[in-house]
């Protein structure tokens, strides 16, 4: 049998191997017709994820799901197991990634493997990813987004972070050795869900605690408090955190962010500013890429403020509907909702930041300087001519 080097090949395992309940559904090939969420599982180790997993699945019946949980196998090879549920069942297959690192396995092989699945079972409802504890989500929501481009017909719903309620804060205020952000805070701010797990083991004092830490991390985040991971279906699938269908809530959600203190040290907070009027598309792209890609924003100190996660609806020129603006580490896109603006008075952009370093002053005043729309700069339009004069190879005449 031939095997392409960097996909990866799905193993079916024997015992599962029983005739799915009919339906028919088992041979249809992939059709084209609507596109599958996938809802990302992160959190720390020991969490609570498989819990909600399984829970998930347990409750669900009217879904065809597929669970992808990233494990560590033996040895540095990363192994998957993909399981499907229909009407209750689980099937389980596995399916090895060959090069180790998650990131880039995920990034390379897991789309392939996702779609060569579904080309053998049939299309699924919906798609889980469980990541491993110390994975950072933004990788791997990054993979789903960037094949969204592609036509895929795959889409990213929303991130899911579950935390333990007992040792939840002390992951949070880990210090890592590089001084880098540690992965659980990392989770938080990336999170469009965070679930607060195993409230059975804490104190109301304890549970206020790290309710308190994870908003003072990602003030956008809407929290849920569990035991055993139980919480409403609805609240966590088909939530549509990256697409313009979330964009009426997106605004009123936007609303009602403020900026946080940072809370564990000097680590990831969130800011949010507003600034009135509208911005033009290529000046909005230069500041989001000044902060994303360029890094040449900095706090008052001279630090690079660093934005993880970055939402905002905006007023573009020309355009009659609100855009959201969703980023995720350096990966971001504009996408126009289907809310207008009643009236040129009513244009407002509204940005969310989540990171470090951040001083929603500064990006307030960088924002209005390098986005908002301005007059023709005339001493610009000066310089222009004069280089445009002197490429032609004539001299301008000069006074002194
Ligand atoms: N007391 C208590 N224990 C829980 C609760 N939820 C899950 N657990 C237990 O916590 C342990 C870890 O749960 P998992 O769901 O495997 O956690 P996970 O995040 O998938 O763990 P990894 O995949 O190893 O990172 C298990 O022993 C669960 O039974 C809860 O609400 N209360
Ligand atoms: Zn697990």
């Amino acid at each position: 049998m031939e095997e392409e080097e960097d996909c990866p090949e799905l193993i079916p395992i024997e015992k599962q191997e029983q005739p799915l309940e009919d339906g028919g559904g088992r041979d249809v090939q992939v059709s084209c017709s609507s596109k599958i969420p996938v809802t990302i599982i992160t959190g720390y180790l020991g969490a609570g994820k498989t819990t909600l997993l399984n829970y998930i699945l347990t409750e669900q019946h009217n879904k065809r799901i597929a669970v992808i949980l990233n494990e560590f196998g033996e040895g540095s090879a990363l192994e998957k197991s993909l399981a499907i549920s229909q009407g209750g069942e689980l099937y389980e297959e596995w399916l090895e990634l060959r090069n180790g690192c998650l990131c880039c396995s995920v990034k390379d092989n897991g789309l392939k493997a996702i779609e060569n699945l579904m080309q053998k079972k049939g299309k699924f409802d919906y798609i889980l990813l469980e990541t491993t504890g110390l994975a950072d989500p933004g990788a791997v929501a990054s993979m789903f987004w960037v094949d969204a481009e592609l036509g895929s017909d795959i889409y990213l719903d929303g991130i899911v972070s579950v935390i333990d309620a007992k040792y939840g804060l002390q992951q949070l205020r880990e210090e890592k050795t590089d001084g880098l952000t540690n992965e659980a805070t990392r989770q938080v701010a990336l999170a469009d869900l965070i679930i607060i797990n195993k409230t059975d083991l804490v104190s109301e004092e304890e549970l206020n605690k790290i309710r308190t830490a994870v908003k003072s991390i990602n003030g956008l985040v809407k929290i849920f408090e569990t035991q055993r991971s139980r919480v409403e279906l609805s609240d966590v699938l088909d939530v549509h955190a990256f697409d313009s269908l979330s964009g009426i809530s997106l605004q009123k959600k936007l609303q009602h962010v403020q900026t946080s203190q940072p809370h564990l040290d000097k680590s990831i907070m969130t800011a949010t500013f507003e600034v009135k009027g509208s911005a033009t598309e290529e000046n909005l792209n230069i500041f989001i890429q000044n902060l994303l890609w360029e890094r040449n924003v900095t706090d008052k100190t001279g630090n690079a403020m660093e934005v993880i996660r970055l939402k905002g609806l905006v007023s573009i020129k020309d355009k009659t509907h609100q855009v959201i603006v969703q980023g995720v580490h350096e990966l971001y896109d504009l996408e126009e909702t289907t809310v207008s603006w009643k009236t040129d008075d009513e244009r407002t952009n509204r940005l969310v930041l989540i990171g470090k370093n951040l001083d929603k002053e500064i990006l307030k005043q960088v924002f209005i300087a390098t986005v908002t729309e301005k007059q023709e700069n005339s001493s610009c339009f000066l310089l222009l001519k004069l280089v445009q004069l002197l490429n032609s190879g004539i001299t301008p005449i000069t006074n002194s």
